[in-house]
């Protein structure tokens, strides 16, 4: 049976501001999105039977139908009935290494897999924008996490462009296994504290999200200055999880007394922390003086670093 493997890279926020409500509940974002080389693998095998299975070891990921690659599938056989009855059904296999319910993105990025896996699978050749398209209605992250890179992503976060290159900025990054945070909970949360805060006016918020656009951030990303970058890491939703998650607090204070550590920041909804740092070495030797200071095994730590691709096929067979 025809069968393709890809590799879904996580992804980081380097640059989080929510600068308004959007009558559908949603928010409006100013980000700037990274891939990093912490990734799963999705296997995407057609199936002999009409039916989509999700197979994962991982205790914290579903395999039922609310796994977000299963809907990803789900999605591709409403969209494409007829491929779906010639190809016949699809079975997901998801070896799970980017740490789960983190801020990383991880059901995204499967789902973006899966939607490349599928188009591929069903020869449909759909275009990157026809997959970004379909991946907003799985989830605000999931059309960045198609072509992955170095991305500002405005609207809901499925508004992208494209940003130069940022290869190799080293990174060490920390999640307590156990511990989750909802994204709608931040998101929700946000919204009651500073939601009277916001810019009103839609044209003041479209030149809020162009600002970024010319902004400090991308002047550093451009001149690839990971020292710069470091300085101008922001996430707004920083406020309302780290004085809810005492822990998350204690692990970003620690980064940041870490001497090698050029800047630190939680990612996305959190809970998950990443520190920029100098060199590999440096990383290693981070990593290690946290794992000293929590010896907690509780705690997951990774050496990881930025890269400048989203979904990528390793394997078709
Ligand atoms: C926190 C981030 O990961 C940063 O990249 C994203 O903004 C969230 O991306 P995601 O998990 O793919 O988000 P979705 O699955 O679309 O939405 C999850 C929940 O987050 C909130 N949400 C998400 C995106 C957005 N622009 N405004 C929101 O308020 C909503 O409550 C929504 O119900
Ligand atoms: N393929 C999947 N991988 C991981 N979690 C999944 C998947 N599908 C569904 N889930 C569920 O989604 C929840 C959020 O997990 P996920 O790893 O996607 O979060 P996240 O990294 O915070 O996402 P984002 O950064 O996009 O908000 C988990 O608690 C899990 O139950």
């Amino acid at each position: 049976m025809h069968s393709y493997s890809l590799i879904a890279p996580a992804k980081i926020n380097l640059y989080l501001e929510i600068i308004g409500n959007r009558p559908d509940g949603y928010h409006e974002l100013a980000m700037i999105l990274q891939s990093i080389d912490l990734a799963d693998q999705i296997d995407v095998h057609a199936a002999s039977t009409q039916t989509i299975r999700v197979y994962c070891d991982h205790p914290q990921v579903p395999i039922d139908q609310t796994n977000l690659a299963y809907r990803a599938a789900e999605l591709m056989a409403r969209k494409f009935p007829d491929a779906f009855s010639n190809f016949g059904g699809i079975d997901i296999t998801i070896k799970k290494r980017i740490p789960v319910a983190a801020g990383l993105a991880g059901g995204s990025t499967n789902a973006a897999a899966v939607l490349v896996g599928i188009d591929l699978l069903w020869n449909l050749g759909l275009t990157k924008s026809e997959l970004e398209e379909l991946g907003a209605t799985l989830g605000s992250d999931v059309p960045f996490c198609i072509s992955g890179g170095t991305v500002i992503a405005t609207g809901r976060g499925e508004q992208l462009s494209p940003l130069p290159n940022l290869n190799h900025i080293n990174i060490v990054l920390a999640k307590y296994r156990s511990l989750e945070v909802s994204t709608p909970w931040a998101y929700q949360t946000y919204r009651q504290v500073f939601g009277s805060t916001y810019i009103k006016d839609t044209k003041d918020l479209v030149a809020r999200a162009n600002a970024v656009h010319s902004g400090e951030m991308v002047k550093a990303i451009v001149a690839k200055d990971a020292a710069e970058i470091s300085q101008k890491l922001h996430n707004d939703l920083e406020k309302v999880v780290l004085p809810a998650y005492p822990q998350v607090l204690q692990l970003r204070e620690l980064f940041a007394s870490q001497e090698g550590v050029l800047g630190t920041m939680m990612s996305g909804s959190g809970p998950s922390v990443f520190a920029i740092v100098e060199s590999p070495a440096q990383a290693e030797v981070v990593k290690q003086q946290i794992r000293t200071a929590i010896p907690d095994e509780d705690l997951e730590l990774f050496v990881t670093g930025t890269i400048t691709t989203g979904i990528q096929i390793i394997r078709n067979s």
